[in-house]
């Protein structure tokens, strides 16, 4: 087993989660500790003002930095880690077009940090023609498996939902041998999470979210606008499928002659709606859905989907995980199997041909 730290700058830009996780890249051994370093006002809006950027932009160094020294911040916290598995920040991600951009250098933060790296985790499964996202499903799957062991889940197909800026869903089924195992995952990004209503919150009301889902609880749905937007046929385009952050960004001048609650829940039920939408994909109902990323705190996004799907819908400490530190501990797993020459994607997880073992190591001191 190896120590690994997980390092993850999501979507909803912000902050950096870091978390420890023993793993030989396929089995759980145990979680550890785990930290998070929120990004300051101006960070933030450094960060904001990138997105959509790919390498060559003149904006990328600085934001590169800034990314690196946040994570060699933290990592400072967690001297135990043997290898760190490093995401990056997603400033744009067109699978099919560009590719798929994720800023910050690992040589540079193996350099800072004295660990080796894992990085760049998305770019080769690109160029072999996948999508590059999901990929926290084979780890969800690891989840699965260890829930069983630990006698939280009876050995059958479950589904997680991670409500990030961005949703996405992986149906897994831990009775199967491996991850990349036929029949054991299915993925895809569900549609738009928490981004579009924290960009709601901070144009409108210089917040940063919608604390416990407060103002979408009190307003009203418009049913316009989400019939317009479920007709995007963004929805009947098979899984698997990923999603920029800002894709559906033209969702919010129709927002405009509502009124803030209104116009709050009705992104609310634009997130919950997509995943129910989403639901025909799957290869057979799981016996429920649990629930990861910081939307399992919105109150009304966790009603519309308890309406919306008729299995039970719980956050994953249900089962004895950690709902913030998911996607963080998912990286440091993956890293551990980049390095073990493990694939970490597959045709139904980002659509790509043959199962990918993607992502770069970079030693501290030596080249790339
Ligand atoms: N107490 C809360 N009440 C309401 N919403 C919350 C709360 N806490 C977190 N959120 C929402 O969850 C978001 C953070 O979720 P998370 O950290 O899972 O996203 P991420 O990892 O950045 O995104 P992604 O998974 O798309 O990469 C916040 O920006 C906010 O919208
Ligand atoms: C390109 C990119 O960074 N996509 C993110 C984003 O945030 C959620 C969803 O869209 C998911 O596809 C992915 O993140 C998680 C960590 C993943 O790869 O599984």
């Amino acid at each position: 087993m190896i120590r690994a730290l997980g390092m993850m700058s999501g979507t909803s830009l912000d902050g950096v989660d870091a978390a420890l996780i023993d793993t030989d890249g396929v089995r759980i051994g145990g979680f550890g500790r785990s930290g998070f370093r929120a990004y300051g006002d101006n960070e933030s809006a450094i960060l904001h003002d990138a997105l959509g950027s790919w390498r060559d932009a003149p904006a990328v160094p600085e934001v590169a930095r800034l990314i690196e020294a946040s994570h060699a911040d933290l990592a400072t916290d967690f001297p135990e880690a043997e290898l760190i598995g490093f995401h990056g920040q997603t400033l744009a991600h067109d699978p099919r077009g560009r590719g798929t951009h994720q800023a910050g250098d690992g040589f540079r933060l193996a350099a800072a940090t004295g660990r080796p790296v894992v990085w760049d985790f998305r770019s080769e499964d690109v160029r072999r023609g996948g999508e590059g996202a999901p990929l926290v499903p084979f780890f969800h799957w690891a989840c699965a498996e260890w829930a069983v062991g630990q006698g939280a889940l009876p050995p059958a197909p479950v589904a997680f939902l991670n409500l990030g800026g961005v949703g996405n869903i992986s149906w897994v089924d831990p009775s199967a041998t491996a991850p990349e195992a036929p029949g054991a995952c299915l993925a895809f990004d569900t549609g738009p999470a928490n981004a579009p209503l924290n960009d709601l919150m901070r144009r409108r009301r210089r917040q940063a979210r919608d604390e416990g889902g407060a103002l979408a609880t009190s307003g009203q749905a418009n049913a316009q606008v989400l019939a317009d937007f479920l007709s995007n046929p963004w929805f009947d385009r098979p899984a698997p499928k990923s999603l920029d952050r800002d894709q559906f960004a033209d969702l919010l001048p129709s927002l405009d002659r509502l009124g803030d609650a209104d116009a709050a829940a009705t992104l609310v039920a634009v997130a919950a709606s997509s995943v129910a939408k989403g639901w025909r994909w799957l290869p057979a109902p799981p016996s429920q859905v649990l629930i990861c990323g910081g939307g399992r705190r919105n109150a009304a996004l966790m009603a519309a989907l308890s309406a919306h799907l008729d299995v039970p819908v719980q956050p994953v400490e249900e089962i004895g995980l950690d709902g913030d530190m998911l996607e963080a501990q998912a990286f440091g797993w993956l890293a551990v199997r980049v390095m073990r020459g493990l694939p970490i994607s597959g045709p139904t997880t980002t659509g790509v041909p043959q199962p990918v073992c993607g992502g770069r190591i970079s030693h501290p001191r030596k080249n790339g």
